[in-house]
């Protein structure tokens, strides 16, 4: 097997906020392969978007890379190591800002957002700005550019894109304005793009004709994505790989048929419980317990455990290590949870919050039970 094209190893991010640190993203781990399509799944707030940004060094104030190593076709667009003196600071190896800036963003890897107004001008014509955009990025002068810029549209399936060139960007479908952003990103032939929720903002046919586009330009271009979805129901379509985030972490990594059939994380399989299926009536749906903790103080041992419902005693306590589930001579299938180590799940007693079959406990009890617990349990457990 040759390298990953994009390896992300231990990466964490942070914010440092007046209410205190958010851990965004907390030592997360995976890999890109040419030309693969890779998924990036889990709710609202899991560390998504920053962890994408960090890659591409995208992370706005108060936010930072505090450690970890991403590293590009053996370049390291980040790589922060720990120093003589205890601190933690970018290597001699790690890009310059103008590396990336010249060598990378736009170039090597694009990124495209799901608000297309705010990466579009809405004063200048869209054909233009494509234009401009490859006149920037690539060797060629003006006319070529145009040229180009209108054979992209029309590759994205603009229709009478040398018309449609003359347009506004408010003249444009939010669908249409899309497919304008993936030919910006296409535009340099980068080796990877980097996509964070391109489709959400889109009805459920538009968003099926982009995702069709995709697969298909993937597929001519062998360019690599990195989606960025809150969706299943996207990973299904499109991905070859997915790894889902849960509070800052990753907590399962597969190939996508995989994921599906075999799913082994209780976070994994309440994401899938809790997604539309076209078998499944919407009052079949089971939304997924209790909401997200705060990634400034996240729960201790597995964080799911609040919410989880297969939660017993031993998730408080230990931490889940992420590694490699899956089944002799079958692809690897990483997972973060105890039950899948040996540290003494089995025996230990199931918890008592509403997510588990145990919760009839009686809640003025659990609450005095919890009163003594500081262990950094936020009241996640007893939420109504
Ligand atoms: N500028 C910021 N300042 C403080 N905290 C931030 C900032 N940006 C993000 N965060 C926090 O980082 C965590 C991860 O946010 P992120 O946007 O990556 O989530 P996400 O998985 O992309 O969610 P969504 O599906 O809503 O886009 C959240 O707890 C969020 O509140
Ligand atoms: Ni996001």
């Amino acid at each position: 097997m040759s390298e990953p094209l994009l390896t992300v190893e231990n990466l964490k991010t942070q914010f440092f906020t007046e209410e205190g640190t958010v851990r965004a993203v907390d030592g997360v781990n995976f890999e890109v392969n040419e030309g693969e399509l890779v998924g990036l799944v889990g709710e609202s707030g899991a560390g998504k978007s920053v962890a994408a940004q960090s890659i591409m060094r995208l992370v706005e104030e108060p936010g930072r890379i505090v450690d970890g190593t991403v590293t590009f076709d053996g370049k390291k667009l980040v790589d922060i190591q720990e120093t003589p003196d205890g601190r933690m600071e970018p290597s001699d190896e790690m890009l310059t800002n103008r590396e990336m800036r010249e060598q990378i963003r736009g170039r090597e890897i694009a990124i495209v957002f799901q608000d297309p107004m705010e990466s579009l001008n809405p004063v200048f014509k869209v054909g233009d700005q494509l234009r401009e955009f490859i006149e920037l990025n690539r060797e060629v002068g003006a006319a070529e550019a145009k040229d180009i810029a209108v054979d992209m549209l029309r590759e994205v399936g603009i229709p009478e894109p040398a018309i449609r060139y003359d347009d506004y960007p408010h003249e444009f479908s939010g669908g249409m304005r899309q497919r304008v952003l993936i030919a910006m990103a296409l535009a340099c032939e980068p080796r990877l793009i980097i996509a964070d929720e391109p489709t959400t903002a889109l009805d459920v046919t538009v968003e099926g004709q982009i995702l069709d586009l995709v697969s298909d330009l993937q597929e001519r271009y062998d360019t690599a994505f990195l989606w960025v979805t809150h969706d299943m129901g996207v990973v299904a379509e499109i991905c070859d790989r997915v790894n889902v985030m849960y509070l800052g972490e990753v907590v399962e990594e597969a190939e996508v048929d995989n994921m599906f059939h075999d799913t082994k994380h209780p976070y994994t399989e309440a994401l899938l419980r809790s997604m539309p299926r076209p078998d499944r009536s919407v009052e079949a749906l089971d939304p997924i317990k209790g909401v997200m903790p705060e990634a400034i103080n996240p729960p201790s041992g597995c964080r799911f455990h609040t919410r989880c419902p297969e939660a017993r005693e031993a998730c408080k306590e230990f931490h889940p290590q992420f590694r490699d589930a899956s089944d002799a001579g079958e692809a690897p299938h990483a997972v973060s949870c105890i039950k899948y180590e040996d540290v003494g799940y089995e025996h230990s007693e199931p918890l008592d919050t509403e997510a588990t079959g145990a919760f009839a406990g009686g809640l003025a009890e659990m609450r005095g039970a919890d009163g003594a617990d500081a262990a950094g349990v936020p009241g996640g457990d007893t939420d109504e």
